[in-house]
């Protein structure tokens, strides 16, 4: 029976964003969402003919017989199957600065403490592919193992291009400037404060509202996030499920002719034409989906009679690996809040740690360190590297003689390790 072609659908418009955009939330949730009424097939997946003769597509982001309670995939309803593309061709000027399989030959090791001054915006036009770049990392996204931390610098939207991480999820924390970012499962703004994970194979489009953004990246290889399990804490705490925000349906449907699919693979970029917008699901539903998280809704616990406990209490999402208790990468937050504790030295302790640590700032000044590390600068100690709070900090702090303290900084730190 032949299909009958897709009937003219209208969708309201690229680049405009709404304040008033509308999320689902959840964790880990399966939603439905449509843009039209009715756009939604019900009963099955893949109808012979779909409502409005939409495609239907399925992203898998875990093998199809992945445990269920691991199991991510979604399907997606669309104007046009996104295999109607022009073939993938290595981009060029080529696109050195991203890595994505660490070893000998395009990185180097080195076990001293690292710390980076915040990178300037530049001054050339650099949209958010264009001013990403790798910083460290280990494993191999080909091997399905391991991660990479890259910070980016950005100063344009992009124009008539998405990009597509065939590599790994990205979790994007933009420390300066805000994020429009577009989505085939729909839209969502992302605000200094906040996180966005962008799942593995997902082609989004980064707009900049207010000018100039500058942010970190953590990408994971092989895995996805998760809550963290909340052991005798209890039911409660730590990030909470419900807010978690993925997108509701939104597309568009007109042409767009020299429209670039830009995807990394293996760490290279590739570009494929096509002459519509890859924003054209009308409809959707699974639980494989983008979505962001406010950082001010985490509900920290800490000490609250002596000792400094580990950072581990901090987790807002962790990326397991298969060893039970073990990470790829935790990505752990130290929020503005009190530090009480009697006779106890409050900052991080003096430390080495079979986890490498990556951290950023998002604003404010971290506790241990009285000067050097600024927002939007980063440190790296890497596995069983020594570290703690310098010595003016550990000064100060053993001669108050107060009961506890108000931190106002937000920093983030990535703790990460490859098995
Ligand atoms: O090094 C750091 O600042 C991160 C960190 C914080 C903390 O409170 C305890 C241990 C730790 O590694
Ligand atoms: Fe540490």
């Amino acid at each position: 029976m032949e299909k009958p072609a897709t009937e003219v659908i209208k969708g309201d418009g690229w680049g405009r964003f709404p304040d008033d955009l509308e999320y689902h939330s959840g964790f880990g949730n399966h939603f439905e969402s449509e843009a039209i009424a009715g756009s939604l097939p019900r009963g099955q997946n893949s109808p012979l003919i779909c409502p409005f003769g939409l495609y239907a597509e399925q992203i898998s982001g875990t093998s199809f017989t992945s445990p269920r309670k691991l199991s991510q995939r979604s399907w997606f309803y669309r104007i046009k199957p996104s295999v109607t593309h022009e073939p993938f061709w290595p981009r060029e000027p080529s696109h050195k600065k991203l890595v994505s399989e660490f070893d000998g030959s395009n990185t180097v090791a080195n076990p001293t403490q690292l710390r980076w001054k915040p990178v300037d915006i530049p001054d050339s036009p650099t949209d958010f592919i264009d001013g990403l770049y790798t910083i460290c990392g280990a494993g191999s996204s080909f091997l399905r193992h391991g991660f990479a931390i890259h910070m980016y610098t950005a100063n344009k939207s992009m124009d008539n291009c998405a990009f597509c991480n065939a590599d790994g999820d990205f979790l994007v924390v933009p420390q300066q400037g805000r994020l429009w970012i577009t989505t085939e499962c729909g839209r969502l703004q992302v605000s200094p404060g906040e996180i966005v994970v962008l799942p593995q194979g997902f082609r989004f489009v980064v707009d900049l509202p207010d000018g100039p953004s500058r942010g970190y990246v953590a990408e994971v290889f092989g895995t996805h996030f998760q809550l963290p399990d909340l052991g005798p804490i209890g039911a409660n705490g730590l990030a909470a499920s419900r807010d978690f925000l993925a997108p509701t349906a939104w597309f568009e449907d007109c042409p767009r002719p020299g429209f670039t699919i830009i995807q990394k693979f293996g760490g290279e970029l590739f570009n494929a034409r096509q002459d519509f917008s890859p924003f054209n699901v009308v409809a959707w539903h699974g639980n494989y989906v983008p979505y962001k998280y406010d950082l001010s809704k985490f509900c920290p616990y800490n000490t609250v009679l002596i000792d400094h406990g580990d950072p581990s209490i901090n987790t807002v999402l962790t990326a397991p690996t298969d060893k039970p208790g073990v990470a790829l990468l935790d990505f752990v937050i130290f929020p503005p809040r009190w530090l009480v504790a009697e006779h106890t030295f409050r900052p991080p302790y003096y430390h080495r740690n079979c986890m490498s640590e990556f951290m950023g700032l998002i604003y404010g000044g971290y506790e241990a360190k009285a000067d050097g590390f600024l927002p939007g600068g980063a440190s790296l100690h890497s596995c069983m590297t020594p570290h703690g709070p310098d010595t003016k900090t550990y000064e100060v702090i053993i001669l108050s003689t107060t009961l506890g303290s108000q931190v106002n900084f937000h920093y983030a730190i990535f703790v990460l390790r490859v098995v």
